[in-house]
């Protein structure tokens, strides 16, 4: 069975890489047609492609609308030239010039991104294009060094990538280089976080994944690649002006990502290559090559919304099976906890908050503890799951205190929940739909994973031990909440009870000391409640502290230690179900006659 399993993985990614390895042949062996003119082309997509590969990452996995990704293209052309002409410093070889392009481009790269941290991608699109403007204009205006209108000589590579093939296969080799560490962050828990960022981000914060630090190293990587790329454009060009970089290289940059398809490689490679190609083989088009960018990206937009990507994944094309049913394997939620927590406490004192002037929280005492399952009830708006969203760290109280085992909970600070043990669970799935589930479930174990973003890029060992640990811990996840067989699937063609199953599996990745599950039998069928109160009691025998918002009565005093009822956001009963199902206030006020 693991023979088995090893071939076909083996097989699956030697499928993956295959297309990216005909393409490459294909170029590389252009010089053996001795054809100067598609020499320049290809050597010109392999360029282009070393930026849009980094522009990827930002643009179609993290959604960030970089438009003026030119500017620091620009940027890294003229760096590289101005320092092997010497026209500031004393002339600098061609190489180091380009390593200093992509330092300067790694700066620039988080200046520019700067404003996506903080603000909405809009305003980041927004940003790149004027940075794009300042560049062409201190270009311009920077004659002594940088020759003005007039321009300046590109760099010139040392023998044997002198000429022009020696620069085309120099190009290939850097373009085949920026290709795989691109791929390898995609692949990575980095890729999918920028994943889960974009489609998800309440999710990927309750996980600990935090935006701003993620899309920093980000940007250094993307910025690096496209000033390189402006160097090689130079060294490719021989000669550079401001013109040469203009909004429409820039329009390229970003529609190649966009026809090409969000959170893929190959789409975005093939859709440079058409877009760098098109203007070519239609030569008397080519003044009109925006044009055809924005023709091109309507009808892509309007006849396939996913991109080529979507046209190249053939897996998702299957029909899932009909009448599917979630059987969870319960007694592997014991493998699941492998690290024991200790006996502890989840609480919270006084708690107020208020939306304008609604009082959601209102004093709220609570305690939850480790091995116990909790169920917080009342009316709609009662304010459970402002509860929740408080324990997490989603919204800060006015006032009140929370402590975990005794030592503060910080307020309102999410990203932290996960690496303090606390899981949740949302009342509308957060799904990172166009991610496979397995990979919507490896997203839970981020907080647990050691290894850096360098790391990632090249694939060290101990990077690929730990994505091999956490793709296993997955498919156990998956096995015991009974999903395993939808595990390749993409989790948008999920029906909606498998997606409450899933984000369970997302919350056991985390190993949680305390697990809030907001109402997750709300859309399950009377057989799925009762796998999903199996599940839970299996959550609680491994030392979890559950705390269950729930509307299905039966549910809450079927499987609940202990029950707190709400009403306005203060406590109306406490105790436990036999109590709380006795008490006349909750009859009349939640539960009816
Ligand atoms: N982000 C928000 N902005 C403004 N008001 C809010 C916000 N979130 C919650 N509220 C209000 O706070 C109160 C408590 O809401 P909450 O969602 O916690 O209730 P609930 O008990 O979970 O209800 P339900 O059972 O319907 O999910 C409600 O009056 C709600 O309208």
């Amino acid at each position: 069975m693991a023979a088995t399993d090893t071939q076909g993985a083996a097989a699956s990614s030697f499928g993956r890489v295959l297309p990216f390895l005909v393409i490459l042949a294909l170029a590389a062996a252009v010089p053996l047609t001795g054809n100067e003119y598609w020499g320049l082309i290809v050597t010109r997509i392999a360029v282009y492609w070393i930026l849009i590969a980094g522009l990827n990452l930002i643009v179609g996995y993290a959604g960030q609308l970089a438009i003026g990704y030119v500017a620091l293209f620009t940027l890294g052309a003229y760096t590289t030239s101005v320092l092997a002409a010497g026209n500031a410093t004393p002339p600098v070889p061609a190489f180091a010039a380009l390593a200093i392009a992509g330092v300067v481009g790694a700066v620039f790269g988080v200046v520019v991104g700067l404003p996506a941290l903080r603000l909405r991608t809009f305003y980041f699109a927004i940003t790149t294009l004027g940075f794009a403007t300042i560049v062409t204009q201190i270009a311009l205006a920077w004659q002594d060094v940088t020759g003005g209108g007039m321009g300046v000589t590109g760099p010139m590579l040392p023998a044997p990538f002198d000429t022009e093939w020696g620069l085309l296969y120099f190009c290939l080799g850097f373009a085949a280089l920026a290709t795989w560490i691109t791929a390898n962050i995609a692949r990575s828990r980095f890729g999918r976080a920028l994943v889960a960022v974009r489609d998800a981000d309440v999710a990927a914060e309750a996980t600990g994944i935090s935006k701003p630090r993620l899309l920093v190293m980000v940007f250094i990587l993307a910025g690096a690649l496209a000033a390189m790329a402006g160097g090689l454009f130079a060294a490719l060009q021989t000669y550079i002006t401001p013109e040469a970089f203009n909004f429409e290289l820039s329009l390229l940059f970003f529609i190649a990502v966009l026809i090409g398809g969000r959170g893929s490689i190959l789409g975005p490679l093939i859709g440079t290559i058409i877009l760098t190609v098109l203007p070519e083989i239609a030569a008397p088009l080519a003044a009109w090559s925006t044009f055809l960018y924005a023709a091109l990206l309507l009808l892509i937009v309007l006849a396939i919304p996913g991109g080529i990507a979507s046209l190249l994944d053939f897996r998702n094309r299957k029909p899932l099976a009909a009448g599917r049913t979630i059987a969870p394997q319960v007694d592997l939620v014991r493998r699941l906890g492998d690290q024991a927590h200790p006996p502890t406490t989840l609480s919270l004192r006084g708690i107020v908050l208020s939306f304008g002037g609604v009082r959601a929280i209102n004093g709220l005492d609570l305690d939850v503890r480790s091995g116990e399952i909790h169920g917080l009830i009342g009316p709609n708006g009662s304010g459970k799951t402002t509860t929740l969203n408080v324990i997490s760290g989603y919204y800060r109280p006015e006032q009140g205190t929370m402590a975990l085992d005794g030592a503060p909970l910080p307020a309102g600070v999410s990203t932290d929940r996960a690496s303090r043990g606390i899981a949740r669970t949302f009342q509308t799935p957060r799904l990172i739909g166009e991610a496979s589930v397995l990979e919507n479930v490896m997203i839970g174990g981020t907080a647990h994973c050691h290894s850096t973003f360098a790391e990632a890029l090249f694939r060290l060992p101990r990077h690929c031990a730990e994505e091999r640990e956490l793709a296993e811990r997955a498919q156990l996840a998956l096995r015991a909440v009974g999903l395993v067989g939808l595990a390749e699937v993409r989790a948008d063609r999920l029906q909606h009870s498998e997606l409450r199953f899933m984000e369970i599996a997302r919350a056991l990745m985390q190993r949680p000391a305390f697990l809030l599950l907001d109402e997750p039998a709300a859309g399950l069928s009377a057989e799925e409640i009762r796998h999903l109160a199996t599940l839970v009691r299996a959550i609680r025998e491994g030392g979890t502290g559950v705390l269950l918002v729930e509307h299905h009565a039966d549910l809450i005093f079927d499987i609940c230690e202990h029950v707190t009822v709400l009403n306005l956001g203060a406590i109306l009963a406490a105790g436990t179900p036999g109590e709380v199902r006795a008490h006349k206030e909750v009859v009349s006020a939640y539960l009816g006659a």
